[in-house]
């Protein structure tokens, strides 16, 4: 069995030192703005993407770019590393976004076809 700590258990959040409570509170505050920015970021990026996405099919040019996407990851793995942020965190996130940008590019190519 496993025993739990009390402060993992939600239930007694009641009976945290408010001081505690408090600082929670305001870490919970910077998280939900950064989470704010990112989604805002993120919705830029996919305006410009969408935008290439446009671009690509008129030209006929390919979805994807590999040797592209080598460089940003890359470059965004150099930048995290300075960041102290997980640089192989960094590439998954990116190359998650990515494979979302192709899929939105493909659907641009096939509705032009
Ligand atoms: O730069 C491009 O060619 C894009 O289509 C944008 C983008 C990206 O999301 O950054 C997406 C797909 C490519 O494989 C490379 C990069």
């Amino acid at each position: 069995m496993t025993t739990k700590h009390p402060a993992d258990n939600a239930d007694n959040a009641d009976q945290a030192d408010p001081a505690v409570l408090a600082e929670l509170s305001r870490l919970r505050d910077s998280i939900d703005n950064i989470d704010a920015a990112v989604v805002h970021m993120l919705a830029e990026r996919f305006k410009c993407t969408q935008q290439v996405g446009h671009l690509k099919a008129n030209h006929h040019l390919p979805p994807a770019d590999p040797a592209r996407e080598s460089r940003q990851i890359a470059r965004l793995r150099e930048l995290a590393e300075n960041a102290k942020l997980d640089p192989a965190f960094a590439e998954k996130f990116l190359t998650f976004i990515i494979a979302e940008v192709i899929r939105h590019h493909e659907t641009i190519a096939n509705e032009k076809a």
